[in-house]
Formats: structure tokens, sequence, C-alpha cells
């Protein structure tokens, strides 16, 4: 949370973080920017609230587009309590739900309430409320019986709720908000969002229900969109208008963005989401983005040492490495959490000190909920940790000082790097992105230079050689699988491994789930992230696995041959595919 931040400026006027007028001047209620002055610390609207916020609180639909950390919770928050601490017959519990905002996963679940609790802590008569994957359905019922005001709630919890609760109230429903548009349908979860539109009669031209008093206001945000989003556009909102979709106009119009009718005027589009296949992405202009090129079989090695030497650098930071699969984040959090680095070169008193000093947390969609609530606050609150994940912390969440983002798996679409790389760099604040490429994989550096995302290399020699090591080095370049300090490295993890047999099974599992989702790239991706390009071999050495390839190999290709033949039989494919790596996202 920035609370308590002053105004920014980066590099001149055209990277402004925060727009040159108050909250009051938007057309907010007194009580509201005291709220958000006083208890958030938030002095000025940032650009997109300014821009947005009066258009939200004409009525109209909108779709949002602006960078990561831009500060679009509070861009739709805002209105909403603006809206309805204004009927004039104080809202009640018993008149049910009256704006409903839908996310991807827990986390942002329950993110998104923490703030909506802040914001009305004036407005006790406004109850906020989430339903969700993961918590007890009978206490959810309990709640909704009681009512709330509003609610934020994962999709497939929702629709469930939608159709056998039958005290969730929804008559007096007004707005439905999509954060993080694009995700939701990229989760595979498009059919539901048609039954809650269909059920909720949302979709414009289709519902009968609209009297002139009481009209729907939709409202779709992310910092990404695609063609996916086009099509949720196109049914649920109505003649919407697009902020952030035209850099050049909402730049030239974001210093006098404060009147509505010069929003709307300047802002208005079509009402059809000009989505193109190579749109450029907004990514934080103070973000410093790398890649690094490690061969296969160095990759755990050139993990371990790049973490080490940020540790080393800066004893107090908060870094999150991105893996694709479940399986991954659990073997490699077992492995710091125990690696106490080089056995045979380093001193007695050193070898007791882990590898990687800091607090290690784990986040993925396989941990039990309650396990993923305490992981979430925990690394909310530390100042210094490290957080290994997979998507499911890519989207929306707002870790606070995060320095730097290792994707150590690649992130497939261009989208999700955008997002991955958007939970450091918030709001104006220093960050650093590092993106693992293999030599075989670096056409995905076009791929990302298509959406206007371009990347320096990192000097991993110069890093490698900043290391101690027993053989005496000599000058000449050496590969990186060859070089000293990665040898040693490689053999006290190989050694870790052979000495554990539950770390070594986890090793395993990681292994095949890796492979899975590598076979998992869809698209142009399949081109750049090829399996049969792939040494198993050398993968299995990146999990400090020492068996032979082959073995390893045969099994998994034959368990993916027969997930394959599963897939095939059920209808939505490609949900099935995303949930088997990042599993239960959106439930
Ligand atoms: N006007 C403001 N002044 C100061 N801080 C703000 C302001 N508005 C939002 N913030 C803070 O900025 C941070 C980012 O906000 P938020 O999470 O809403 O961004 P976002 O645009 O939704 O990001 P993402 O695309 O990653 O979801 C939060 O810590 C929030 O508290």
């Amino acid at each position: 949370m920035a609370e308590g931040k002053k105004k920014k400026k980066i590099d001149g006027a055209e990277n402004e973080i925060f727009a040159s007028c108050d909250f009051a001047s938007l057309g907010l209620h007194p009580a509201l920017c005291d709220q958000l002055r006083d208890r958030m610390g938030f002095e000025a609207p940032t650009l997109v609230q300014a821009q947005a916020i009066p258009v939200i609180l004409s009525g109209r639909h909108v779709l949002v587009n602006a960078a990561t950390g831009t500060g679009k919770t509070v861009t739709y928050l805002a209105p909403v309590i603006h809206q309805l601490q204004k009927y004039e017959q104080r809202i009640q519990r018993s008149d049910g739900t009256f704006a409903l905002v839908i996310v991807p996963t827990h986390e942002l679940c329950m993110q998104v309430y923490e703030i909506l609790q802040k914001l009305l802590h004036r407005f006790h008569w406004i109850v906020p409320g989430y339903i969700m994957g993961g918590e007890k359905r009978s206490k959810e019922k309990a709640r909704l019986r009681k009512g709330i005001s509003i609610l934020v709630a994962t999709p497939g919890r929702l629709l469930d709720h939608l159709k056998h609760t039958s005290s969730f109230i929804h008559m007096n429903l007004r707005w439905i908000i999509f954060d993080e548009a694009d995700r939701i349908l990229e989760l595979g979860f498009g059919k539901e969002i048609e039954e809650i539109l269909d059920i909720l009669g949302s979709r414009p031209h289709v519902s009968e229900s609209k009297d002139a008093e009481f009209v729907r206001q939709n409202l779709l945000l992310s910092a990404t969109l695609n063609e996916k989003v086009n099509h949720l556009a196109n049914i649920s909102l109505e003649n919407p208008v697009m902020i952030g979709l035209d850099d050049a106009k909402t730049q030239a119009s974001s210093k006098q963005v404060t009147l509505l009718d010069n929003a709307i005027e300047t802002l208005e589009n079509s009402g059809k989401a000009p989505v193109t296949p190579n749109a450029e992405y907004k990514l934080p202009a103070q973000l410093n983005q790398r890649y690094v090129k490690v061969p296969c079989g160095s990759r755990l090695v050139v993990l371990l040492s790049v973490l080490k030497k940020l540790f080393t650098g800066e004893a107090s930071q908060k870094i999150v490495v991105f893996f694709s699969t479940c399986d991954a984040v659990d073997f490699h959090h077992a492995l710091i959490s125990q690696f106490h680095g080089l056995s045979t070169f380093v001193s007695h008193t050193e070898t007791r000190e882990l590898f990687v000093k800091c607090n290690i947390l784990r986040l993925h969609g396989n941990m039990k909920h309650e396990d993923r609530v305490k992981a979430f606050n925990a690394f909310k609150s530390e100042k210094s940790a490290l957080l290994l994940s997979t998507d499911v912390s890519a989207r929306g969440l707002d870790f606070p000082k995060v320095r730097c983002i290792i994707q150590y798996d690649s992130p497939g679409e261009a989208t999700e790097y955008v997002h991955r790389v958007g939970r450091t760099a918030r709001l104006g604040e220093k960050g650093d992105s590092l993106l693992f490429l293999q030599p075989i994989e670096v056409d995905y550096l076009e791929e990302l230079k298509k959406h206007g995302v371009m990347l320096t290399e990192y000097p991993l020699v110069k890093l490698l050689d900043g290391f101690p090591t027993k053989q005496l080095r000599s000058r000449k370049f050496v590969s990186v699988e060859m070089h000293p300090w990665v040898l040693d490295l490689q053999k006290s993890l190989e050694s870790v491994i052979l000495s554990d047999m539950k770390i070594k099974k986890s090793a395993q599992n990681a292994f095949c789930s890796w492979v899975r989702a590598y076979s998992a790239h869809r698209g142009e991706l399949k081109g750049i992230f090829m399996v049969k390009k792939l040494h198993l071999g050398h993968v299995a050495k990146s999990f400090a696995l020492k068996e032979q390839p082959s073995l390893v190999g045969r099994s998994v290709q034959k368990k993916h041959t027969e997930k394959r033949k599963r897939t095939h039989k059920v209808k939505e494919g490609l949900k099935k595919k995303r949930k088997m790596v990042n599993n239960e996202e959106g439930d």
C-alpha cells in the first residue's frame, strides 16, 4: 500500500503518475475524499483515477486500460461508494447486493475486500463482503442471507451461489465490474461469465428489467487487453467509454481531465474495443527489464546465484520468483529452504547458514486455502522475503516494496509477462525484472518486442566470476556450463538431492510437471518453446537430478500422452490445461 505517498514525477511529464487536481474536483463526496486522504494516505488522484472517476460517476459503461500499479482498484470502488452513499433513503442490508466485483483469484478477492473495508469506514451502512473458492459455502450463504452491498467474488463460486443460494438478493444490482477481465477469460471462465450475465440480466439488449432510474453500469479493467476482452466487452458493455486505449489521445488529455464532458469527448470511442493482436502494452517507465540467457542444465545454479547476490547485496528486500507449476514451486521452496551451499568449499560455520538468507515463502493454487492466506499476508507484511509462486500471484496483487521479479519459467503470453513484472515498480517506485531464457528460447524476445517490450541482457559471466571457487580460474572465457562456480554448486545441489529421498521425489514430480507445462504452450509460442528441442537430461539437471534422462523422459512422455487423451474428452480443453498448471484460480 502506497500510503502517505507524495506526488511523483519520473523522467518528465509523460510519465507523471499523479494528476494535478484533487479527489474532490472529480465529483466525489467530501467524506470519501477525507477517507482517501486520512485513512489511505492518498493526497491526489493518479492519472487514470482522474480520467476515469468522472466518467464512471456519469453512469457510462467504461473499459479501462492502464499500466500495472496505477491505482485501478480505487478507480472503480470510489465512484460506486460515492453513488451508494448518496441514496436519499440509506441502503440496507435487506436490499441485497448493489455492486459486484468479479476477480480471477482468491488473493485478489481478499485484497479488493480489504481496500473496500478501509474506504467504507465512514459509510457503515454500506456492507462489503466476498465469496470465493476455498471458503465454506454455508458461511458464505449466511453472509449473503444477511445482505452484502458490495460483493467481491471469483466467478466459479459466484455462479454457484447465483444458482443455489435463494437468499442471495441481487434484484437491486446496479454495477458489475470485471477486474483483470482478460485473466478471468484466459482461465477458461468465459462460459461461466456468460451464464452469470444471463442470470443477472445484464447483457446489453437482453435485459428487460431496466427502468430509467435504475440503469446497469458495467466496468472492465486490465493492464492488458486482448481479443478475448473484445468479446467480453461486446457482451457486457453498452456503448462504453474507453479509457487508456489510445495513448496519443489520453496523454494529450491527461493534464485537464477533471471535467467530465471533456473526458468523455476526448476519450469516447465507437463502442467496439480496438484491441489488436500486437497491441503495445503499458509498462511502468521506471522498470528496469533484463533477460539472462542460461543453458538449460545450469538454470538452477544461476537462479541460486542471482538470489544469493541480490540478498547479499541488499539484506532487506522482497523478491518474487515465478514458476510454471505448483510442483516446481514446492520443489524449489523445499530446496532453497534447506540448502547451505557448497559442502566442500565453505567453512564449517558458513555451512550452518542458508545459502540464500531470507524468509522463504510459497504461493500456488494447490495449497490449502488457509496456507494461501497465510503466505499472502506474510509476504505483504514482511520487509524482506522471497516468494516462490505460480501465476496465481501475477495478477493485481499489490505487495508493497517488491524490488525484483524473476521469471524463472517463461510466462508464455506477453500479457502474462506484463502482469508478472507489474508486481514491482508500482506507482512510480523503482523495480527490476529478470527473465530467464534458454539459448533455444531467445526468439521470445521478438515476441515481446511486438508488444513494445524491450529487455537488455544481464551480465551473467560477471555474476559467476564474482563467486569464489576451489579451482584455479583460467583467464580465458569458459562456457557457463563449464564455469568452475557452476560446476561446484551443481555438485553440491545434486548431493542434497541424493541424500534426501523426499526432496528427490519432489524434484522428480517437479521435473514431470515442468515438461508438461512446457508442452502446453499455445499458438505461436509453440514454435519457440518446443519440447522436442529440449535435452531432457539437461532439464533433469536443472532440478539437480542425476537420473538418466531417458528413464524420466519416457515416463513423462507416457503420462503426457495419457493426459492428452483424457483432456480431449473434456469439452473445455483450455480450462483444464490451465488448471493443471495453476489450479483453482477463479473458482
Ligand atoms: N491516488 C493514490 N495515491 C497514492 N497511492 C495510491 C493512489 N491510488 C492507488 N494507490 C496505491 O497504488 C498501489 C497500486 O494500486 P492498485 O493495486 O489499485 O493498482 P492497479 O492499477 O490495479 O495494478 P494492477 O494492474 O497490478 O492490478 C496501491 O498500493 C494503492 O494503494
